[in-house]
C-alpha cells in the first residue's frame, strides 16, 4: 500500500510547524501556508487560503488525502473583536467547507479548537460535552467552526486546546521574556487558569491519533471532541514566574530588569476581548479512549526554554 497523503494547512503557524515534522513518518505530507503550493504530481495551483473557500475544496478535490489537519486560524483574540467578518470566514466557514471537502473525498478532518469556547464559570475542569458559551468574538467564531464541522462530517478530530506556545511566532512567553528585559515592572493576571501547552506536545499527540484512526478501518467511532492541554493547570502569572526563573537560571546576564512579576486581577488589565477565569481542560476522554498520558506543563516550559541557544 502506498503512503497515504495528508494535507496539512496552516504550516507555518506555532501547531503547524511541528505537524510538518510530526506528520512525516505518517505519509506523503503536503504543507500548506497562507499563499498555497503546487500538486506533488500535477504541479497546479493549490490554495492554503482559508479565506478562499472555493480554493480550499478545489484543493482537497485535488489531491484526495487520507486526512486533512487543518491548523490555520485566526487567533489574535483582542483583534477579533473589530474583525467580526474575517475571524468568522477563517474560524468558522473555512473549517465548514473543509469538512464538506473531506466528506466529498472520505478523508479524515483533524482540527483545533479552544478552552475560550467555555465562559470560564467555576473550577471544575471543563469536559467534552460540557455546555459552551463563548465570552469573545474569538471563541465564538471557534465554536461555530466546532458546530460546522460536526453538522457536515463523522470522520473528524476536534482537539481543543489551550494557552498554546512553540518556537515560531509570537506567544505569551516569548512576550514575557521581552518584557522582562525592556521594563522595570511586570504584572500579569492571577485569576485566569489553565495549562500552557506546548505546540510540539499537540504536534505528537495528533500524530498519534491519527496513526490510529488511519490504521483502523472502524475508527469512525474514534470521532468526535478531545481536548488536549497539559496536565496540571496555573493562572498566567504564575506561568510567568515560572518561565522567568528557568530563563534567568539559564541565563543570569541577559538583563533582567523586572525581578518578580506583580499578580493583578483581571479588571487591572483591561482588554478588547473578555477571557474567562476557568479554562481548566479535563483531558480524560483523550486519556481513556487513546492510552495516552499529557505530561505537567513545566516539563514542556522548560524544554521551551532550554531548546533555545539563544533568548528569542
Ligand atoms: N495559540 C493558542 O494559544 C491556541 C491556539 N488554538 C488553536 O490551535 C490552532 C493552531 O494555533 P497556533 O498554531 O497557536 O496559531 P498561530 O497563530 O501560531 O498559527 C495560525 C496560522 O494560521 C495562519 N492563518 C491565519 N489566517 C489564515 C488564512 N486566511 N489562510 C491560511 N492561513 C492563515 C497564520 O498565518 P499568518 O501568520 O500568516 O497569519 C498562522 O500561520 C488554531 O486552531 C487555534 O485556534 C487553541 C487554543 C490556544
Ligand atoms: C502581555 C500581558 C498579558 N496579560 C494577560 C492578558 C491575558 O488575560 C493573559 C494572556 O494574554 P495573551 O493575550 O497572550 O493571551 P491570549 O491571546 O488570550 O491567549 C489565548 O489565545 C487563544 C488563541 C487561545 O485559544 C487561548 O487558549 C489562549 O492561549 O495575560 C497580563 O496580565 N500582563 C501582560 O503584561
Ligand atoms: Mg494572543
Amino acid at each position: 500500500m502506498s503512503a497515504p497523503r495528508l494535507l496539512l494547512l496552516g504550516a507555518h503557524g506555532q501547531v503547524g510547524w511541528e505537524l510538518q515534522r510530526a506528520l512525516q513518518p505518517l505519509g506523503e505530507v503536503v504543507a500548506l501556508g497562507r499563499t498555497g503550493g503546487a500538486h506533488p504530481e500535477s504541479g497546479t495551483p493549490l490554495v492554503g487560503d482559508l479565506q478562499d473557500l472555493e480554493g480550499l475544496r478545489r484543493t482537497v478535490a485535488a489531491l484526495k488525502p487520507a486526512a486533512i489537519v487543518n491548523a490555520a486560524a485566526y487567533t489574535a483574540v483582542d483583534q477579533a473583536e473589530r474583525e467580526v467578518a474575517r475571524a468568522r470566514r477563517i474560524n468558522a466557514e473555512a473549517p465548514g467547507a473543509l469538512a464538506e471537502a473531506a466528506a466529498a473525498c472520505g478523508a479524515w478532518l483533524i482540527h483545533y479548537g479552544t478552552d475560550y469556547v467555555f465562559d470560564g464559570a467555576g473550577e471544575r475542569p471543563w469536559r467534552e460535552d460540557d455546555a459552551p458559551a463563548p465570552l469573545n468574538v474569538y471563541g465564538a467564531t471557534k465554536l461555530a467552526g466546532e458546530e460546522a464541522i460536526r453538522a457536515a462530517w463523522g470522520r473528524h478530530l476536534i482537539l481543543r486546546t489551550q494557552w498554546v506556545y512553540g518556537v515560531r511566532g509570537g506567544n505569551f512567553a516569548s512576550t514575557m521574556l521581552r518584557l522582562a528585559r525592556e521594563r522595570e515592572r511586570l504584572t500579569v493576571v492571577d485569576d485566569q487558569w489553565g495549562a500552557p501547552t506546548g505546540a510540539d506536545l499537540i504536534a505528537d499527540v495528533t500524530a498519534h491519533l491519527l496513526a490510529r484512526v488511519l490504521r483502523d478501518p472502524d475508527a469512525v467511532r474514534l470521532a468526535g471532541t478531545y481536548h488536549l492541554a497539559a496536565a496540571g493547570a496555573t493562572t498566567w502569572h504564575g506561568y510567568a514566574t515560572f518561565l522567568l526563573e528557568q530563563a534567568r537560571a539559564r541565563w543570569p546576564d541577559a538583563g533582567w530588569r523586572v525581578q518578580t512579576v506583580e499578580p493583578i486581577p483581571s479588571s487591572a488589565y483591561p482588554t478588547p476581548a473578555a477571557r474567562p477565569r476557568n479554562g481548566r481542560l479535563d483531558t480524560a476522554r483523550l486519556r481513556a479512549t487513546f492510552g495516552l498520558n499529557l505530561p505537567d506543563w513545566r516539563l514542556g516550559v522548560v524544554r521551551w526554554v532550554q531548546g533555545w541557544t539563544a533568548l528569542p
